[in-house]
């Protein structure tokens, strides 16, 4: 069937799924079930989908930790749902924001033994949605049969995890000419992934030489410090400091990686922030909402350098991981440029905490 939508498709398809509370349907070689992310859930769907089964939840052992959840599943937790619980039980549990307000929800109920992979991808794919990792599966006996009847999205195991770890090829779409401040000869490239996710930029200044280690830096998408000049962090002043350093060399390329909030997308950084405003760091804000402190795909900095005819980079950072996954992935580091700039009061705390628990560099 040539017009069947193929797997990178229908898992794009599954993420605006589950953003709308749509359920998806994941079959194993255990069985199937259905999955909706608890954050786009209410209370009619809920009730929908008690009468097809007995619900589970899947969160991460970030996510048990905080909650004192025993996890036999390695890197998640599964909790039987109580009949009793609705919609508020299992958004406390999906949603840390209350957790120091309205503090124990437990005992929980882990599940043990069977299979825990469904759960694993359902979590994947509500990350990859930008939710909360945080999923309502309801095993059911006939998955494809299910699917085909109420129209929903289909996914095989088997298909989704490898390409959920894969990372999407990236096609350039469009280039033009941007004089900026920093330097009248600036170029914006426009890359956009195969599997329907955020679209990244390069910012080439001037016509840097690919057979020399190119001035080069990899930066974040940080809508609050890039756009608003928020003091939280850092980011704003470093992305005016490299594109300014690359202006007065007269050559660089900047990539605008769009992995806002390290990876966990714009809504569930202020979320972390929120966290923050309550007393975690930024580190333990991440891992009470679930998350790993770094959830980004470093990958994809290396492969768009090596796609512009770069490899090689005297890359302006402080973080170690970005050094180590360039070299991992093909691209030489010459040089490390630091790049302090835009400390104050409001993200002494920050940077302090990044240097302790990132291993970020002086
Ligand atoms: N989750 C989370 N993300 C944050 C927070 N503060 C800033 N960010 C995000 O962190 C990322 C910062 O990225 P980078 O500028 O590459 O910084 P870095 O990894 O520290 O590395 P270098 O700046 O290169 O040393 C951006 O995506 C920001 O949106 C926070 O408190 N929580
Ligand atoms: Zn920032």
């Amino acid at each position: 069937m040539p017009l069947a939508p193929s797997i990178v498709e229908r898992i794009a398809r599954a993420r605006g799924d589950l953003r709308m509370g749509v359920p998806v349907v994941l079959t194993g070689p255990g069985g199937a079930a259905l999955v909706v992310a608890v954050e786009a859930l209410d209370a009619a769907r809920l009730a929908d989908l008690r009468l097809l089964g007995t619900p589970e939840l899947a969160i991460t052992l970030r996510r048990a930790e905080t909650l004192k959840a025993r996890a036999y599943d390695g890197d998640l937790a599964r909790l039987e749902v109580p009949e009793t619980a609705g919609i508020d039980w299992l958004r406390a549990l999906a949603n840390p924001v209350d957790d120091l307000r309205v503090p124990m929800k437990g005992p929980f109920q882990s599940l043990r033994g069977g299979a825990a992979d469904l759960h694993r991808a359902a979590i994947a794919l509500a990350k990859s949605a930008h939710l909360l990792p945080a999923a309502l599966l309801v095993p059911v006996a006939d998955g494809p049969t299910l699917a085909a009847a109420h129209a929903l999205t289909l996914l095989a195991l088997s298909e989704v995890a490898p390409e959920l770890l894969r990372g999407s090829p990236l096609h350039p779409v469009v280039s033009a000419r941007v004089p900026m401040v920093a330097s009248e000869a600036g170029r914006v490239h426009v890359f956009r992934p195969e599997d329907g996710g955020a679209e990244h930029y390069a910012i080439e200044i001037g016509r840097p030489d690919r057979g020399a280690p190119v001035l080069a830096r990899l930066h974040s998408a940080c809508f609050t410090g890039d756009v608003l000049g928020s003091l939280k962090c850092d980011c704003g002043p470093q992305l005016r400091a490299a594109l300014a350093q690359m202006g007065a060399e007269g050559a660089g390329v900047l990539l605008y990686l769009n992995q806002e909030g390290r990876g966990i997308g714009l809504a569930n950084k202020m979320r972390a922030y929120a966290l923050q405003d309550q007393g975690f760091d930024t580190v333990e804000a991440n891992h009470r909402l679930g998350f790993e402190d770094d959830e980004r795909d470093f990958r994809i900095g290396a492969g768009l350098l090596k796609q512009m005819g770069f490899s090689a980079v005297r890359l302006m950072t402080n973080n170690p991981n970005k050094l180590r996954m360039m070299a991992a992935n093909g691209v030489t580091v010459a040089e490390r440029v630091p790049l302090h700039v835009g400390q104050t009061e409001q993200n002494a705390a920050y940077l302090a905490t990044k240097a302790a628990k990132s291993g970020h560099l002086a």
